[in-house]
């Protein structure tokens, strides 16, 4: 709702309150229209004041009221009654002010800002575009490239910046809305023709078409498939050739548009979910509300390669005092040199001093006795790891969380290697450490929720998105990338080159394919793993025995190409080649052609066409399926687990919303009536049995994921 309350004697203030960030509910926006409605009928009142309470403008329109039915005075009349208004409405920005609070703001004819505001118009992250006014208002107010930017990019600036801008008037350290009541008192009864940013042409540099023509381009290359983005192009296009009546027009039939598409309900679904991951909570019962953090102060790394050298900078960045920790001379140097590097570019990207001051680097594993925290990261060799965890057991102080960076094994066993395995958790970072959103904490069977909970807390504050997932083989990420990568294989088996399947999966929506993909993190690492499982037959060329492995069918393709050395865009050769080794730019390959052939003779196998929604089938359902016996197995505590984990972690297209949200779009009945298909196909195939959990899903009518944590409830408690 809002309030309304007669100030200074002349000024009316109308307080939005929607807790926690004043989001234009239907009630909010009754509110406005109401208390507008009031000022204007009390002649003591000369202008008006709008703010929010808690000191926070708007948030935006309520996220949660979308995609339902929509009550209340709708968002654009009431703006447009706002400004068409006779006495002057000043904004008086606080906290926020977000998509329609924006917007809101845009159609008060003065905005006056606290120098810790921030504001934007980040709609196109929820797969829309400033609907209410704001992609014809911004444009007017602030020049079309300014406008364009922060419409597509949906990014949000600070007060001075926006002071720059010109989208507010006035900045301010004092309380913004004593500031504004007092502004607002200076201008009543001046005229406001020149303030309604409705009626302002819209100014356009000299070469505008070439502008919208290289944006539109950069647009299309970076959305990977999302609609939002280039609809937000084509609104700001109709603000700067259209009067301002036929560019709202315009506005709401790309609104329309997006509103139907499918792909705002998954980023809608999207924001929820990567709050959802925050609420974490373990079989044992623990949960986030429960299990209070302990603070973190110092913490150690322990091997300075690239992994460990992105935590180090990540660490140092959120200000945490760091030991890092290396075990010969000459690799600390190095690993030095290149930390320092990294930091001075990072603070030079944001403006900042570099952190270097924050670490202490050593070749001893004495120097982490006194720390709080210890993330090791040496080589993924659990033999190492055990020896590691063993020395840190007797060396850090009592209470020092010990935490590994493994990308999957077995967190148990290292929990088992030291005194107090309560304290033991997996960080499993992804590359490059200091960049990537994503860690997935990995809590085993002896660990407490303390530990959970503190490495939760680290994460957070050194800007991740962390998921809590449970211990098993390549934890959520890795495990459902097993399946995935096997389809892909057996596809090139079955007459498919890496270059269709990796098209298939980029049109999708993937920043890369999977051959790219595996090029780029080199092949030789799932290589070490099968040889350690004891998969890998070398030199083995010929017979069927070669393509069964364990009763199951296998693909030696990737251990084949490891034997001839490619490793990927390292050595320049691997599913694609490269001009040189390090190169990124993947060619195809005639000799990998030649080399898929021959091995399809040699194995008595015909080539056959395969389509685009074979790939796509195969690849996504198998991948989809293991998330389902994820859930099955409560290694991840709900779908969101899973679909923030491929967001931030695997270039899965956001707009998709997630593998467990994209198979609700598919519908779950047609993802196990295609996976029983498959199966019978190639019943040597475990990854496409469907799932005990997906078949309850179907039967008991597909919910809607909301509610599958219910489901997944009964089909546990029944195990
Ligand atoms: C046909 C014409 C129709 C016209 C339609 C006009 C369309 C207008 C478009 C919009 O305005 S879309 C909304 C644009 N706004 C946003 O995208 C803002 C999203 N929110 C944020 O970025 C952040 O939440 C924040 C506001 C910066 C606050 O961040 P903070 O880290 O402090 O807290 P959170 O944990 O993120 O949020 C707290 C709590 O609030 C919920 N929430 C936040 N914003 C909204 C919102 N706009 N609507 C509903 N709920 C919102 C959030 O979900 C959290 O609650 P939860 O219970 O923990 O999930």
């Amino acid at each position: 709702m809002a309030q309304y309350t007669r100030v200074s004697g002349s000024v009316g203030l109308i307080t939005l309150q929607s807790p926690p960030v004043n989001a234009l509910s239907a009630a909010v926006r009754q509110g406005i229209v109401d208390s507008m409605q009031r000022a204007l009928s009390e002649p003591e009142v000369k202008s008006v004041v709008i703010c929010g309470q808690n000191g926070i403008f708007s948030g935006g329109a309520d996220i949660k009221e979308f995609g339902g039915q929509m009550s209340g005075p709708p968002l654009i009349p009431m703006i447009h009654a706002i400004e068409a208004a006779s006495k002057p409405v000043v904004a008086a920005i606080e906290g926020i002010a977000l998509g329609g609070g924006l917007e809101l703001a845009l159609g008060c004819h003065y905005r006056i800002a606290h120098s810790k505001a921030r504001v934007g118009l980040p709609e196109v992250t929820l797969g829309l575009l400033p609907g209410a006014g704001g992609s014809q208002r911004l444009p007017r107010l602030i020049g079309v490239p300014a406008a364009l930017d922060l419409i597509t990019t949906g990014r949000y600036v600070t007060a001075a910046e926006a002071l720059k801008f010109g989208l507010v008037d006035q900045i301010t350290d004092h309380n913004t809305v004593n500031v504004a009541v007092k502004f607002a008192q200076r201008v009543a009864g001046q005229p406001l023709d020149a303030r309604r940013i409705s009626t302002y042409p819209c100014l356009c540099p000299p070469d505008v078409d070439v502008l919208f023509e290289e944006v539109m381009q950069r647009v299309r290359r970076t959305a990977r498939g999302a609609i939002a983005p280039i609809a937000c192009v084509q609104a700001v296009r109709a603000a700067a050739t259209l009067p301002y009546n036929q560019g709202m027009e315009r506005e709401r039939e790309l609104m329309a548009t997006l509103f139907t598409s499918g792909q705002t309900r998954a980023l809608q679904y999207f924001f929820f979910a990567q709050r959802a991951v925050g609420r974490w909570s373990m079989p044992s019962g623990a949960r986030w509300d429960t299990s209070k953090p302990r603070p973190v102060h110092k913490a150690a790394v322990i091997g300075l390669g690239t992994m460990g050298r992105g935590i180090t900078v990540a660490l140092a960045q959120a200000g945490f005092s760091v030991v890092a920790v290396e075990t010969q001379e000459k690799q600390l140097m190095e690993a030095k040199q290149a930390i320092s590097g990294m930091l001075e570019r990072g603070a030079k990207r944001r403006g900042v001093a570099p952190a270097l001051d924050k670490i202490n680097y050593g070749c001893n594993i004495q120097s982490v006795a006194d720390v709080d925290l210890v993330i090791e990261a040496v080589f993924e060799d659990m033999a190492l790891k055990k020896k590691v965890f063993q020395q840190l057991s007797a060396v850090c102080k009592a209470g020092t969380f010990l935490c590994s960076n493994t990308s999957g094994l077995d967190i148990d066993q290292l929990a088992c290697q030291t005194r107090n395995p309560e304290l033991v958790v997996g960080m499993h970072f992804f590359a490059p450490a200091h960049v990537m959103k994503l860690l997935e904490v990995v809590y085993g069977p002896k660990s407490s929720p303390l530990a959970v909970a503190t490495a939760m807390q680290l994460g957070k504050k050194i800007g991740k998105v962390s998921v809590a997932v449970g211990n098993c083989r390549g934890f959520v990420g890795n495990r459902m990338l097993k399946p995935y990568l096997e389809q892909a294989l057996f596809l090139l088996e079955e007459g498919a080159t890496p270059e269709f399947v990796d098209q298939v999966l980029e049109e999708f929506g993937f920043a890369m394919g999977v051959f790219r993909m595996s090029d780029l993190s080199g092949l030789d690492v799932g290589w070490k793993v099968r040889m350690a499982d004891g998969l890998v037959v070398p030199n083995s060329t010929t017979g069927q025995a070669t393509r069964l492995r364990q009763g199951r069918r296998y693909s030696p393709l990737g251990d084949l190409l490891c034997e001839q050395g490619r490793f990927g865009q390292k050595t320049g050769r691997g599913w694609y080649q490269y001009n040189k080794p390090g190169s990124q730019v993947a060619k195809p390959d005639p000799w990998l052609h030649s080399f898929l052939d021959e091995y399809r003779a040699r194995h008595t196998l015909v080539a056959r066409r395969i389509d685009h929604q074979e790939v796509l089938e195969r690849c996504l359902y198998s991948m989809i399926n293991e998330g389902f016996r994820i859930l099955e197995d409560g290694i991840a505590a709900g779908p969101e687990d899973i679909d923030i984990i491929y967001v931030f972690g695997y270039s899965w297209p956001r707009h998709r919303g997630g593998p467990m949200f994209y198979a609700t779009t598919v519908g779950l009945n047609k993802v196990l009536e295609r996976l029983e298909h498959y199966h019978q196909a190639h019943p040597d195939v475990p990854s496409l049995q469907p799932c005990d959990l997906l078949r309850k899903l179907v039967a008991s009518g597909s919910p809607p994921i909301q509610k599958w944590r219910e489901v997944i409830k009964k089909v546990r408690s029944q195990l």
